[in-house]
C-alpha cells in the first residue's frame, strides 16, 4: 500500500504556485500528522503549455483582465502581498534548472530555496532569468562555492534533461495543462490531478482528512 501524498509540481514564475507552495508550508505539520507527504517537484510551466496545447491564461485579454480581481483576493486569503513585475513573464529554466539540481544534491535546501526564489521574484521583483540575480538569490541559501556548484550544474545536459523529462511526464502522463499541479495518492493504491492552489478542500476530501474551511459560519447576530 503507497502512504497519502502530495506530488506539487510547481515553478517559480507562477504566482499561483507561490499560493498553494505557502499554504502546504503552513500546513504542514497538520499533513504530517494526518500522515501526508508532501513532495514538491520543480517543473517549466512554459514546457507544460506547449505540451498539453494550452495558453498561459493572460494572454486572453478577458482572462488578464479577471485576474487582476483572482490575484488579489488570493493574495489576501494565503496572506501574501505583492504587485506582478513589470518583467513578467519569465522564461524559468534557470531557476527551474538550480531547483532540479538542488533537488537531487541538497534534498533538505530544496523549500528554503523554493521559498527565496518566490520572494525573490514576486515580492523584490528580482528577474530570475538573470544569471546574477538567480545567484543573488542563491546565496541566501548557499554558500559562494555552492552557488558555483549550483550555477554550473544547471547548464548541464544531465539537468536540462531532468528538468524536461519531469515537465514531460507531468504533462504527457499525469494530465498538467498549468500549474500548481498536484498528482495526489489517497493511500489505497489510487491517485488522482488535482489543478490550482484553489482546490484543496477537494484534495481534503480526497485525502479524508478533516478540514473546516468553506464552511459558512451563521447566521450573523443581527443581520437576520
Ligand atoms: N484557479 C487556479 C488558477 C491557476 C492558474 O491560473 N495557473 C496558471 C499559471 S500561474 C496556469 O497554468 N493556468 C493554465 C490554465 O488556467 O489553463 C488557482 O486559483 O490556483
Amino acid at each position: 500500500m503507497q502512504p497519502k501524498k502530495i506530488e506539487a509540481y510547481i515553478d517559480i514564475v507562477s504566482a499561483y504556485s507561490y499560493y498553494a507552495f505557502s499554504y502546504l508550508r503552513k500546513n504542514s505539520a497538520a499533513l504530517k500528522s494526518a500522515g501526508v507527504e508532501v513532495e514538491f517537484i520543480p517543473v517549466f510551466l512554459g514546457g507544460i503549455n506547449v505540451s498539453s496545447g494550452n495558453k498561459p491564461p493572460w494572454t486572453l485579454p478577458a482572462k488578464a483582465a479577471y485576474s487582476r480581481y483572482d490575484g488579489q483576493r488570493a493574495q489576501k486569503y494565503f496572506g501574501l502581498k505583492f504587485n506582478v513585475p513589470g518583467f513578467f513573464p519569465i522564461v524559468s529554466l534557470l531557476p527551474q534548472r538550480c531547483l532540479a539540481y538542488v533537488k537531487k544534491a541538497h534534498p533538505d535546501k530544496l523549500e528554503p530555496l523554493f521559498d527565496i526564489f518566490f520572494q525573490a521574484m514576486w515580492v523584490h521583483h528580482h528577474d530570475l532569468s538573470k544569471p546574477n540575480s538567480t545567484k543573488t538569490a542563491l546565496l541566501k541559501v548557499f554558500t559562494g562555492e555552492q552557488v558555483a556548484e549550483i550555477m554550473a550544474a544547471a547548464e548541464t545536459d544531465e539537468i536540462k534533461k531532468t528538468l524536461s523529462a519531469t515537465t514531460l511526464r507531468v504533462s504527457q502522463d499525469l494530465g498538467a495543462f498549468g500549474c500548481p499541479w498536484f498528482w495526489v495518492h489517497d493511500g489505497k493504491g489510487h491517485a488522482e490531478p488535482f489543478f490550482g492552489s484553489d482546490r484543496f478542500h477537494f484534495m481534503w476530501d480526497y485525502l479524508e482528512i478533516p478540514h473546516t474551511d468553506l464552511e459558512l459560519v451563521g447566521p450573523v447576530p443581527g443581520k437576520l
